[in-house]
């Protein structure tokens, strides 16, 4: 679905992140010409203009490159590391001072405060997507700063909406949401690469372990939401009592636990990346 008219969006920095939502907002219809990316490398500005057909200009060989997608935008969407946001945001701030623009940033471990220290008044909105968006299967939490209006929020909801589904949480609950749903899919990307091994441990071939891993990733993703039924349940219709899935669950003791750790360690990163 394509997002309801917000203007013209510019992506500073349109890499794995940046430029899965830029794709699937286009693919949603949204269109090319109301969306401009910024890049660093001359070579990756090249390739989004050519791949997508819009404007795409690189520091590299504009140094005014992000301040004027800034000056052209309505939306601006920051999609470079966290390390380079309140640098950026620094130089773009006189695009954005009173002039309405708002400012989405995807940056993880980045705060609201931060962001409004660097460009004081702007109206930001902190997301934390994933990267299914660029398929339009994405799943984000957006949190509101002081400055954003309901109307910002609202924009702000329905681009990442039109790349997947949204929800609002507290700033305070932002770390977790990119411990869950930000760094979410590679867990589960991990999961399949250690199934893929286990099949061909098990005497398959490579080709036909991934297409076994993957299908079946994809199918349980797929039943999860489209059942309406909740995963443990889910679990349980697949585990007869006494027979092969129960034979292997019983070596997943320890998996809650490593879950719990794992999301806890992106949790404590998200907090040490805020600090200045
Ligand atoms: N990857 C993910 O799954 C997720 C990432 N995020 C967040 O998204 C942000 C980007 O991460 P990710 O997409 O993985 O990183 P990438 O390295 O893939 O992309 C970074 C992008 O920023 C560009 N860039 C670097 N410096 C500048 C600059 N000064 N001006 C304009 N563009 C610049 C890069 O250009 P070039 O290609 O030329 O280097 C590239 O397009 C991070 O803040 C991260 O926390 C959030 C959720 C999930
Ligand atoms: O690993 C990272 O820092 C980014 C943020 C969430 C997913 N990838």
């Amino acid at each position: 679905m394509a997002a309801a008219d917000q203007g013209n969006i510019a992506f500073l920095g349109a890499g794995s992140m940046g430029g899965a939502i830029l794709s699937g907002l286009l693919a949603s219809g949204y269109p090319a010409a109301s969306i401009r990316a910024t890049t660093s490398s001359r070579a990756s500005a090249e390739k989004l203009a050519a791949d997508h057909s819009i404007v795409a200009v690189s520091g590299e060989s504009n140094e005014r490159a992000n301040l004027d997608a800034a000056e052209w935008a309505d939306v601006v969407v920051l999609g470079v590391k966290p390390y380079r946001i309140v640098e950026l945001v620094g130089r773009i701030a006189p695009a954005l001072a009173s002039s309405g623009t708002l400012v989405v940033s995807v940056a993880a471990g980045i705060t609201i405060d931060a962001i409004v220290q660097a460009a004081p008044g702007a109206a930001v909105v902190r997301a934390m997507p994933n990267t299914p968006s660029l398929i339009g299967r994405g799943m984000a939490g957006v949190a509101a700063g002081g400055s954003a209006s309901d109307d910002d929020l609202e924009a702000a909801r329905a681009i990442l909406r039109s790349v997947g589904d949204v929800l609002t949480v507290d700033e305070a609950q932002m770390d977790a949401v990119g411990a869950i749903c930000g760094s979410g899919p590679a867990y589960y990307f991990a999961f399949t690469e250690a199934l893929i091994e286990a099949g061909k441990a098990l005497g398959l071939s490579a080709e036909d372990a991934g297409t076994l891993a993957v299908r079946t990733a994809a199918g349980a993703g797929a039943l999860m939401v489209e059942s309406g039924t909740d995963p443990a349940t889910l679990r349980s219709n697949v585990t007869s009592p006494g027979g092969t899935t129960e034979a292997a669950l019983k070596h997943f003791g320890p998996l809650a636990g490593m879950i719990a750790d794992a999301t806890a360690a992106a949790v404590d990163r998200s907090r040490e990346m805020s600090r200045p």
